[in-house]
């Protein structure tokens, strides 16, 4: 089929059956391969392009072999980065400090766009932001009123734009359907710039996005694409700045407009990540051709709100792009028959996935050493896209048509839940007993006294947040032991003298509070639930994290138990090696549960307490071995913070009490550490409170310690470390750079319960700047802390 043939015909109708997106990493981490090879300088720029064309062609061949429609089910979501970047670099939107980057037009080249992404010399890259209630990271645009707004689509040279995505397909035999963040999404996802005028917020600059979105419909129209599909989400959430009303009246202006473009694709707008709300019926009212419904993580709209879609398709998402769990087939059935019965009469449903499968592995298929059973229960990407064509069958031929997989799914799903691993009596009885006594530990104020006897730490502690650099020394060795080329002796060993390595380089540096590095961990919740009863872990199940980095989420399937320490052996190895105090390093339960897959049969306060239990041991253990400080690391705990403001408060309720479940039974001298991450602390700063850590470290340095007046306002009482190096870039700090950040913290909070330390964990930085900064912050604390002692006197 070639552009002209499709444009001869009349657009045809949204498939019966599609999927938002798929993963993009490919299969065997393709992407990261080629991406990390162009990056290292071993691949050219040529060498990419083909590396990701073929493997564009190969995701829709093998979407077309799965059964989907070879026109317009198959998503073209390609992106070398983030899709969030991608729109960023086809408006041309790209801040000051990197416009001498772009052509006369505004687009960027292949370097250029890699730049916005990974920072430059003195350049920092865009700021990365957990995507919705995800673990997926996007690049946060900043916008002001000066901006450049334009499109530049295919001028954006090297980086597939969605319209030559379609384009390629085309040529090759597929007719895709492009999807694209939507014009409210993306502002509502981007930031002020620096430079922006006091009360600018992005969404002033709707008008020139939206006229930019009408020339990328049209671009898509001209390479042939009959429908597009533009993502927004972040109508999901009622917590923007702008207020709803405001974000509404954006949902009403840009989609009266798009909808009025003349040579322009059909348009499909996808809710994802919860429910539309009040902003389906706004919609509703708009000339767009197709809604998405998120029927997974939102319910079944009002009855009114389906009555105004007339004239328009909905594509119902009913199939989770969010966990591994074969889909309910009776239930999805239902939901399916009675959104169509509410629908007006004659409404095209589409059945689809509830948001993108990009969080979602490939293909389960390829698990062969994960139990066959555990195994029969899920369903990955590919099973989903199997998953999507039933149910279209089901909803139209009949529950008969489709007697024989609704029979297999119900016959597995009783099977499930008969299997004793997922109810384990002793766990459920001892998640009974827990009092709020587990959960309180003695007062601050008699805690901070038995840990200072204790540790006698100096005013400004130094300490890192838990890792040491990853080499790729230590992952070979991983490799080779997993492969059966090492033995597990050998294998330890590599990981003890890595450990000695660290330990020294700490004491030499002169860190108060030294770690053990973490290089035995390939993940800090896999290496956990590689070691938990209850979980399963997968050999191929990537998932991108951010740019070219993955990771493998665990299945949480069973009832969690411990069934030996996991950590204490390397801890105490570490702290034999030195006489200053060493800090034990534990992922919490918000944390373990948000990076896996957890299990949809039990509330997760249920699943939340077992883990905390499980850690809570792990403590115990710890303090036996003589080990007197404890780092539970939640950086995760904002990241599920749920969209709506209505969930919040039972999520705090759970997960806040199950990290003080963890930590509960820790003695008033043992020192208990917190971590967070990504955070937008100030939104959570009431319940990190709650978490009664002794010491909280943060991150901190991107946004030059602004929060901390709002932490001292807030009457935080405890110690806190806000991170002074930014771990996400490669650029070392100069002692100057974090002299300045800690005496900025030190006038918002004094200097009596701060702590230097680094933004989070080295895993992903290399040992020369490691070196250099860490020397740098020592000195910088050490030069603060001389001054403030000269102020005592
Ligand atoms: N789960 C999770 N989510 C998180 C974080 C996190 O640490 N974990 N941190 C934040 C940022 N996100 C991140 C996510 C991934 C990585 C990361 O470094 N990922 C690594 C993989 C880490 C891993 O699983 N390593 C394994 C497997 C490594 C591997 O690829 N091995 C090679 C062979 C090894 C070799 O020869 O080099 C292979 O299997 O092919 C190990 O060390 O054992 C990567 O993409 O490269 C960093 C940050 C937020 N979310
Ligand atoms: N202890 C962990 C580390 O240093 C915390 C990371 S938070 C993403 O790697
Ligand atoms: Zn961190």
């Amino acid at each position: 089929m070639s552009a002209s043939d499709t444009q001869l015909t009349a657009p045809a109708p949204l498939p019966a059956a599609t999927i938002l997106g798929y993963p993009r990493i490919g299969p065997d981490r393709e992407l990261k391969r080629a991406v990390e090879s162009y990056w290292k300088g071993a691949a050219t720029a040529a060498d990419l392009r083909e590396a990701t064309a073929s493997l564009r062609q190969a995701t829709r061949a093998r979407l077309v072999a799965l059964g989907l429609d070879a026109a317009s089910a198959v998503p073209a979501d390609s992106t070398l980065y983030d899709q969030v970047l991608d729109v960023t670099a086809a408006l041309g939107a790209v801040p000051a400090r990197f416009r001498d980057l772009c052509d006369e037009h505004g687009g960027l080249d292949l370097d250029g766009y890699f730049t916005l992404a990974r920072g430059e010399g003195d350049r920092p890259a865009l700021e990365m932001t957990k995507w919705l209630d995800s673990n997926y990271h996007y690049l946060v645009p900043e916008i002001d009123q000066d901006t450049p707004i334009s499109y530049v689509g295919s001028a954006a040279a090297g980086t597939a734009s969605p319209a030559d995505q379609v384009r390629d397909a085309v040529a090759a035999g597929t007719l895709p359907r492009p999807v694209v963040v939507g014009p409210v999404t993306y502002l509502l996802l981007a930031k002020p710039s620096d430079d922006a005028a006091p009360g600018f917020t992005p969404l002033d600059r709707l008008g020139d996005v939206i006229d930019a979105y009408g020339h990328l419909l049209m671009d898509l129209h001209e390479a042939g694409a009959q429908w597009v599909q533009l993502d927004e989400p972040a109508l999901a959430s009622d917590s923007w700045a702008v207020g709803r009303a405001r974000v509404l009246e954006a949902v009403r202006d840009a989609y009266t407009w798009l909808g009025a473009v003349v040579e322009r694709p059909r348009l499909l707008v996808a809710g994802s990540y919860g429910s539309l709300g009040d902003a389906l019926p706004v919609l509703g009212a708009t000339p767009v051709d197709a809604v998405g419904l998120d029927l997974v993580a939102g319910g079944l709209p009002h009855d009114q709100d389906l009555a105004a879609l007339a004239g328009k398709s909905v594509a119902a998402g009913v199939v989770s792009g969010r966990n591994i769990w074969r889909t309910d087939l009776d239930a999805a059935l239902t939901a399916l028959e009675r959104l169509r019965d509410a629908l007006p009469p004659g409404t095209p449903v589409t059945v689809t996935t509830s948001t993108s499968l990009l969080h979602v592995p490939h293909d389960v298929e390829r698990e062969t050493a994960l139990d066959p059973q555990v195994r029969s229960w899920l369903a990955f990407a590919d099973q989903k896209v199997g998953e999507v064509q039933v149910l279209a069958r089901g909803l139209a031929q009949g529950r008969e048509a489709v007697a024989a997989e609704l029979a297999e799914d119900a016959r597995l799903r009783a099977e499930r839940a008969a299997h004793p691993g997922v109810s384990r009596p002793e766990v459920r009885q001892a998640v009974a007993a827990v009092t709020e006594a587990d959960r309180t530990r003695a007062p601050y104020a008699e805690r901070q006294v038995a840990q200072q006897a204790r540790l006698g730490l100096p005013v400004l502690p130094t300490t890192t947040i838990g890792s040491f650099p990853q080499t790729s020394q230590i992952r070979r060795a991983r490799a080779a032991y997993r492969r059966g080329e090492l033995d597990q002796a050998a294998y330890e060993e590599a990981m003890r003298a890595e450990i000695a390595s660290v330990v020294r380089l700490q004491e030499e540096i002169g860190l108060d509070v030294l770690v053990h590095g973490e290089a035995e961990r390939n993940d800090m919740v896999q290496y956990f639930a590689e070691l938990l009863d209850g979980f399963a872990t997968t050999e191929h199940g990537w998932v991108q994290s951010y740019g070219s980095r993955c990771t493998r989420p665990s299945v949480l399937w069973g009832d969690v138990v411990r069934p030996a320490p996991m950590t204490v052996a390397w801890s105490s190895y570490a702290q034999s090696l030195t006489d200053r105090p060493l800090k034990g390093m534990l992922t919490g339960p918000v944390t373990i549960m948000a990076w896996s897959f957890v299990r949809d049969d039990v509330p997760r306060a249920q699943v939340a307490d077992q883990l905390g239990l499980a850690l809570r041991a792990e403590v115990a253990d710890l303090e036996a071995a003589g080990i007197g400080v404890v780092q539970v690391d939640e950086p995760a705990i904002r990241e599920t913070l749920p969209l709506r403001r209505a969930d919040r408060e039972e999520y705090l309720a759970w997960s806040v009490g199950s990290f003080r479940l963890a930590t509960g039974g820790a003695a008033p001298a043992t020192q208990v550490h917190t971590h967070l991450c990504y955070s937008e602390f100030d939104v959570v700063i009431d319940a990190v409170d709650h978490l009664d850590a002794d010491v909280t470290s943060i991150e901190a340095s991107r946004s030059r310690m602004d929060i901390l007046p709002a932490v001292a306002e807030h009457g935080f009482e405890r110690q806190l470390g806000p991170g002074v190096w930014d771990i996400h870039s490669p650029r070392v700090p100069s002692t100057q750079e974090c002299v300045e950040l800690l005496e900025r913290a030190v006038a918002a909070l004094g200097a009596q319960r701060l702590w230097a330390n680094p933004d989070c964990g080295l895993k992903t930085r290399g040992y020369e700047e490691v070196q250099a900064s860490l020397r740098n912050l020592v000195q910088a604390a050490a030069q603060v802390r001389a001054a403030e002692q000269a102020k005592d006197f």
